[in-house]
């Protein structure tokens, strides 16, 4: 299973998904200096229902909140995309020590950790899972997490971590909106990519905001105390979940 194979680690992945080693794979060191300005970019537009929020849980690699997708009730709209993009889940990614932990770097400089924020075209398909294997498929909006002073309204996440330590284990966590977790200005870069973790599908529009949100030190250690097995198991604490860089192999970064 997927899991087995997370283990070993990224340069492993190659073996069981060839695309690993694909056109459009991610993370990418965006060099800002050869982003291209598109004044065609328009604003992106965020719009979440906080009743959407369905449970928080650890899957053995991260820690996600899922939302309930079977309604277009939590879409992300405008930016590079066409259409109503439905939000699913929101993860995080993160390092053994606060100066690494982002999957995306900006000129060779790597945040503490990286929020993901995942949503599928539910103009063009009917599930999550037929989107993920199309080209326009899915759009993942980025946010860099730096050192900082505590953040109150990631408190409401790391707070619930506790309670689902092991590997498998979820909570009930509703009444949430995730749009505050985003920063101030919503300004980004954009280019097409894949997933970060198997099954690696070269699906997803990504959408990285340029203003990174803060994290405390204390806060970020508490992601660090999950743990990768299951109840019953050896425990093993999931220090770090990051893909670092992959080649650009000509991709065009634009910024709005
Ligand atoms: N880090 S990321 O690029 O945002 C990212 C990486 C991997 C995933 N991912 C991996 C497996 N899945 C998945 C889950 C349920 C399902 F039905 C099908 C999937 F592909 C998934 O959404 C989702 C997001
Ligand atoms: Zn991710």
């Amino acid at each position: 299973p997927i899991d087995s194979i997370l283990h070993p680690g990224p340069a492993r992945w190659k073996e069981v998904f060839p695309v690993a080693n694909g056109d459009r794979q991610s993370p990418i060191d965006i060099q800002t200096e050869e982003t291209k300005y598109d004044p065609a970019l328009p604003p992106i537009n965020p719009n979440y229902d906080p009743t959407s929020a369905k449970v928080i849980l650890n899957n053995g690699h991260s820690t996600s909140v899922e939302f309930d997708d079977t309604e277009n009730k939590s879409v992300l709209r405008g930016g590079p995309l066409n259409g109503s993009y439905r939000l699913r889940q929101i993860h995080f990614h993160w390092g053994a020590s606060d100066d690494i932990g982002s999957e995306h770097a900006v000129d060779g400089k790597k945040y503490a950790a990286e929020l993901h924020v995942v949503h599928w075209n539910s103009d063009k398909y009917s599930t999550f899972v037929e989107a993920a294997r199309q080209r326009d498929g899915l759009a993942v909006m980025a946010v860099f997490l730096k050192i900082g002073e505590c953040n109150s309204q990631l408190k409401k996440i790391t707070d619930r971590l506790d309670a689902i330590r092991a590997k498998g284990k979820q909570a009930l966590f509703t009444n949430f909106d995730p749009s505050c977790l985003l920063p101030h200005s919503l300004d980004y870069w954009t280019y097409l990519g894949s997933l970060t973790v198997p099954p690696l599908l070269e699906s997803v529009i990504w959408i990285i905001l340029r203003e990174p949100i803060s994290v405390s030190s204390e806060q970020l250690a508490k992601f660090r105390s999950l743990l990768c097995t299951a109840e019953g198991e050896a425990a093993c604490c999931m220090l770090r979940n990051y893909r670092p860089p992959q080649p650009l192999k000509g991709r065009e970064v634009r910024r709005n």
